[in-house]
């Protein structure tokens, strides 16, 4: 079938705009019918939008649906940062994919001032993805009742959950109860990937086997919003989801001096007033100045899922003046989630940013190319952290945005 065939079936109704992967059995014929269908209906030509490297052979049925194109995004790079991590060593270019002016060169003095005080020292402490499948119990006593079953299944649980995939593993379970509600906060390592697919797949085997076994519970829904996916919350930043990573430096007293002509107690004050007591005054979940910067432009980089920009950006700066009169910074992000292997780390700009960074594909053993990822982006959110508040001591903001991030003017 021609392609002007099928945009004259869709003008004419006769054809919805998903049906045609099927009709044309070609993905990227089907994307192209349907630009052009917009281009005559819209009267706008999306030649950019048409513009692509992608195959959409290998986005269909994977990471969209409808396609008519793509979008891009400049990428700019930061570094080389020296990052001591467990899984990353040595030093990083940090691709960082953004729209906002002065962000990369913020990141990037920030990556010079950690590589030429000995790097940034990073570590996992805690790794676990969660969903929280919700149960209706007939009275709060059945729901203590039930969690009580549960911890005396947990064995059977778990070969249920595990049985989904070859990577995942079930942790453990974090019960909650409200009413006569139940939360099971089912908590897996997903090996290199992100893994809300996997363990949204496992949790549905798990609820369903428990609902055959345990009549009085009957499932409300998989994902019961205690797990907590892609919305501000505190019980991820208690009790982690994803990579819980810290990343720490030290930056001598001298180098502050002769650099920036700032001492780390400036640098200590900055922090407390704005990251601590303004964030507290403001009920906010980011005690940091912007750590969703650089999460965000490192996932559109590396193909993460975005919207879990939200919870993977919650985090706490802290700095002090050290036992040797220098500065100790870190950044704790407590809901780090990210991925090596499937979303959107496949395509082909995101693969060669992870390979940037030596951690494209599955890890060997599996997990430690996701650990490794987790180490860099948090190495590079404390460069980013660290640069800021010395702009903002120095009252350097406005000038830089205004130097390099102002549309419009020549
Ligand atoms: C912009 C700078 C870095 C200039 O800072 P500077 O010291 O005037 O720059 P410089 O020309 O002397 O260069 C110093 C170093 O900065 C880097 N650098 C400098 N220029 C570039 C460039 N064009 N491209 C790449 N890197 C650059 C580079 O590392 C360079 O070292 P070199 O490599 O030359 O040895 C500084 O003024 C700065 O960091 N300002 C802060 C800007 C910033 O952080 N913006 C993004 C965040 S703002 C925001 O979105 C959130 C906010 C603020 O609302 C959150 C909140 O706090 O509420
Ligand atoms: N389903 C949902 O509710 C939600 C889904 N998402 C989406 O989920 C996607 C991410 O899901 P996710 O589960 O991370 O990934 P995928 O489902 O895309 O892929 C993970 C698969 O890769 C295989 N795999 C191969 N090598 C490895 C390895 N080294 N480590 C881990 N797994 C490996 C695993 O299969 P096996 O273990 O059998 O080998 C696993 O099933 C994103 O597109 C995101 O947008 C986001 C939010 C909610």
């Amino acid at each position: 079938m021609e392609l002007e065939d099928v945009v004259k079936m869709l003008e004419e109704g006769k054809v919805k705009m998903h049906e045609l992967e099927g009709l044309l059995k070609d993905p990227n014929a089907a994307t192209r019918a349907r630009r052009l269908f917009l281009e005559r209906r819209l009267g706008i030509k999306l030649n950019a939008i048409g513009s692509t490297v992608i195959d959409f052979n290998q986005v269909y049925g994977r990471n969209t649906e409808n396609t008519i194109g793509a979008v891009q995004v400049p990428l700019g790079v930061a570094g080389p940062l020296l990052v001591k991590g467990v899984y990353a060593n040595g030093l990083y270019y940090v691709p960082l994919a953004t729209t906002e002016g002065a962000l990369v060169a913020s990141v990037n003095r920030g990556a010079k001032v950690i590589t030429e005080n000995g790097g940034a020292r990073s570590i996992v402490v805690k790794d676990g993805m969660a969903r929280a499948p919700l149960f209706r119990l007939p009275t709060a006593t059945d729901a203590v009742d039930f969690i009580n079953w549960i911890n005396t299944n947990i064995d059977k649980i778990r070969e249920v959950a595990e049985s989904s995939s070859r990577h995942l593993r079930l942790k453990e379970i974090q019960p909650f109860i409200n009413g006569n509600n139940a939360w099971l906060r089912l908590v897996f390592s997903t090996g290199d990937a992100m893994g809300m697919n996997m363990v949204t797949i496992a949790s549905e085997r798990v609820a369903q086997w428990i609902e055959g076994n345990y009549p009085k519970a009957k499932l409300i829904t998989v994902s019961g919003n205690m797990c907590v996916d892609k919305k501000p919350n505190a019980v991820n930043f208690l009790l982690g989801r994803g990579k819980t990573v810290i990343s720490e430096a030290t930056v001598s007293r001298r180098y502050l001096m002769e650099r920036f002509n700032i001492t780390p107690e400036e640098v200590v004050n900055v922090n407390v007033r704005k990251n601590l007591l303004g964030s507290a005054y403001a009920h906010s979940y980011g005690f940091n100045a912007h750590f969703a910067n650089i999460v965000a432009a490192m996932f559109i980089a590396t193909g993460q899922d975005v919207a879990q920009v939200v919870e993977s950006s919650m985090g706490i700066t802290w700095a002090e003046v050290d036992d040797n009169g220098d500065l100790y910074v870190s950044v704790t992000l407590p809901s780090l989630e990210v991925g090596t292997v499937g979303g959107g780390t496949g395509l082909p700009t995101q693969r060669e940013a992870l390979q940037m960074l030596g951690v494209q594909g599955g890890g060997d053993p599996p997990g430690s190319n996701a650990l490794k990822l987790a180490e860099i982006i948090a190495a590079a959110v404390l460069a980013g952290e660290l640069n800021l508040l010395i702009a903002q001591h120095r009252r350097e903001l406005g000038k830089a945005h205004e130097r390099l991030g102002r549309a419009g003017r020549t």
